[in-house]
């Protein structure tokens, strides 16, 4: 069971043992980062479920990549709390970095070493079952293991990268933009193992400009905007549940109110309303019933390209409009 605070606008579960089978990977509330001049985190609160791909998107400088490093520890946030797999990211991020795989979207490597040594060199911080894993996915990347980095392409650095980073197999992956670098094949490749992990009950969280990418194996989709979270909702749900609704009026100067639900985007361009709305209700074309001067109204499925660029064109709103949030993977309505 869960309800909307009418105040925050935030979906709240009053159930939090419920939030997932497996547990929590993620736990972020009211962290607020400023660099500066910079917002760069508003007040994020947001919740993993463990064993979810979870994709966080949004345009340059939204703040994905400050967050990823609070989360792994690098950064510490001005206020709030962020927990990683049940560990506090400020006190104890030497426990969190152990129990997951990170790759940023700079990696440093000693550029010195080959493949074959750095895998190596970083076996000795796992368990023994490292270096095999290890060279299994140099393997199957096809990346010569005795080259030194320094001298490798930019695609077969960031497969070292993802190859060190999943050796360890660890409970949590968090990857800032990992395919950027890679050819299609590898990036297919790479991104169904993605989503094996999560089936396997380990947890992904995913920092891409790649939508059409993350459309393909995410479960959870959240919008970073200007350091705020716009919206986090299971993909399925966000794509059945959000629809582009066109009317075309008699008149190019009336006013015409959208339909209900939460609506991302407004266009207006002549005699037409264009809306992208999250949470359209299934009677919709009702609300168009008794309203005079309206020709037509149709409805078509957005792309999540089409989502993400409403949420992000659209100016920043209060957070009592917020889009829902969940705290566990079930869909519930937002109105
Ligand atoms: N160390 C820093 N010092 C000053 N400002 C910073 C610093 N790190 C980030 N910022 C600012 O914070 C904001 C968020 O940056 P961040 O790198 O988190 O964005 P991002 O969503 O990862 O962007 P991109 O997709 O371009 O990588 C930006 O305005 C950026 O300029």
């Amino acid at each position: 069971m869960a309800e909307i605070d009418a105040d925050a606008g935030m979906y709240q579960s009053d159930a939090p043992e419920k939030s997932g089978a497996l547990g929590t990977a993620i736990d972020v509330k009211e962290v607020t980062k400023r660099f500066r001049n910079t917002l760069a985190l508003d007040q994020i609160d947001v919740s993993v479920p463990k064993g979810k791909v979870f994709a966080l998107l949004g345009e340059n400088g939204a703040g994905k990549t400050t967050l990823i490093r609070i989360l792994t520890g690098y950064l510490r946030p001005d206020r709030g709390v962020a927990r990683v797999l049940d560990h506090d990211c400020v006190a104890q991020s030497e426990l969190i970095r152990r129990r997951i795989g990170y790759v940023s979207d700079s990696p440093a490597m000693y550029e010195w070493m080959s493949a074959s040594e750095i895998g190596w060199f970083t076996s000795a911080f796992y368990d023994d079952a490292f270096p095999r894993r290890y060279s299994e996915l140099i393997n199957e990347f096809e990346v010569p293991v005795g080259t030194k980095l320094s001298a490798l392409s930019k695609g077969q650095r960031a497969k070292v990268a993802l190859a060190l980073a999943i050796a360890h197999d660890p409970e949590l992956l968090i990857l800032d933009e990992p395919t950027s670098g890679l050819d299609p094949m590898v990036r297919r490749q790479f991104l169904e193992s993605m989503v094996d992990r999560a089936a396997a009950g380990r947890t992904v969280l995913l920092s891409s400009h790649q939508i059409n990418e993350v459309e393909r194996v995410a479960d959870v989709v959240a919008i970073l905007h200007a350091g705020k979270l716009r919206l986090v909702q299971p993909l399925d749900t966000l794509k059945h549940h959000t629809r582009i609704v066109t009317a075309t009026l008699d008149d190019a100067h009336v006013y015409c109110r959208p339909p209900r639900g939460d609506v991302l985007s407004e266009t207006i361009s002549g005699r037409q309303r264009r809306w992208v709305i999250n949470g359209l209700p299934d009677d919709w074309r009702n609300d168009f019933g008794e309203e005079g001067g309206v020709r037509s109204v149709d409805e078509v499925v957005p792309s999540l390209e089409e989502i993400f660029i409403a949420v992000c064109a659209s100016k920043p709103r209060k957070p009592d409009h917020a889009v829902s949030f969940m705290r566990e993977h079930q869909l519930e309505s937002t109105r």
